[in-house]
């Protein structure tokens, strides 16, 4: 089966920095994959790479098997690729749904009465419907990730990036956003997912991809990884 995105020896430097080193991977479709990595080890660049935010100096990006190499950004967003950011910016002074509005609008190229209905569903299936008419300024953070999850979703991603969603939260607010992660990904939604916190991590997803500078020094099942002796050394310091 072609996997719906597949990146192959993807290079980007900065300068003299190189932060992606001839990446190359496949996600099937449906999987949740997990991106680890220390500080600074290149993934949000990665997920850049992936959206068309930053293009590679060299390499190749295909998705749902085209090359997008060069697409740009909201090309690649119309066709289902979906991201949260590490630092969630909503527009605070809007409503909750609101919020919705604008990235089901722009983010799927429809007319705000096409995609009602929709940021509606979105909006209970990330459990903020009770917040929907407040503004966003005024969320919790464990609100404000769930909303930096919605925006994502209401774009209706077939391919979701999570970056750094669970960081912060109480362990009980983690316990929370993970099952609306797995009840997102029960439905077929493709996950590529940052994170620190692993235990959260890797309740969800069913492979991990280990990066360190630039480059990816393993990728497999999350037990075999965690095992590997390279992997505890580079999160020496990081509960494991
Ligand atoms: N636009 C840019 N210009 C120059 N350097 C950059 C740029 N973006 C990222 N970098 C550098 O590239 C490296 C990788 O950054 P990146 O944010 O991808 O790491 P990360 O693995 O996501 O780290 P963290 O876990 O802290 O979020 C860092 O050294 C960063 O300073």
């Amino acid at each position: 089966m072609t996997p719906i995105l597949s990146l192959q020896n993807v290079t980007k430097s900065f300068g003299a920095l190189t932060v992606a080193d001839g990446v190359s991977f496949d996600v099937p479709k449906g999987q949740a994959l997990g991106i680890i990595g220390p500080n600074g080890a290149g993934k949000s660049t990665l997920f850049n790479l992936i959206t068309g935010n930053l293009s590679p100096n060299a390499g190749r990006i295909e998705y749902d098997g085209r090359d997008v190499t060069k697409a740009p950004p909201m090309q690649r967003c119309l066709s289902g690729i979906g991201r949260s950011f590490q630092i969630p910016q909503p527009f605070d002074r809007m409503t909750v749904f609101e919020n919705l509005l604008v990235s089901a609008t722009h983010g799927r190229g429809l007319p705000e009465r096409a995609v009602t209905d929709d940021c509606a569903e979105v909006l209970e299936r990330t459990e903020l419907i009770e917040v929907a008419n407040r503004p966003a300024g005024g969320l919790t953070l464990l609100q404000r990730k769930r909303l930096e999850m919605a925006r994502a979703m209401a774009t209706r991603p077939k391919l979701l990036l999570l970056d750094e969603i669970a960081g912060g939260l109480t362990e009980a607010e983690c316990v929370a956003l993970v099952e609306t992660i797995k009840a997102i990904h029960a439905e077929g939604v493709t996950i590529i997912w940052i994170e620190h916190v692993l235990h959260a991590l890797n309740s969800v997803v069913e492979r991990l991809l280990v990066l360190d500078f630039g480059k990816v020094i393993g990728i497999g099942a999350p037990d075999a990884i965690m095992a590997s002796k390279e992997v505890r050394e580079i999160y020496l310091g990081i509960e494991v």
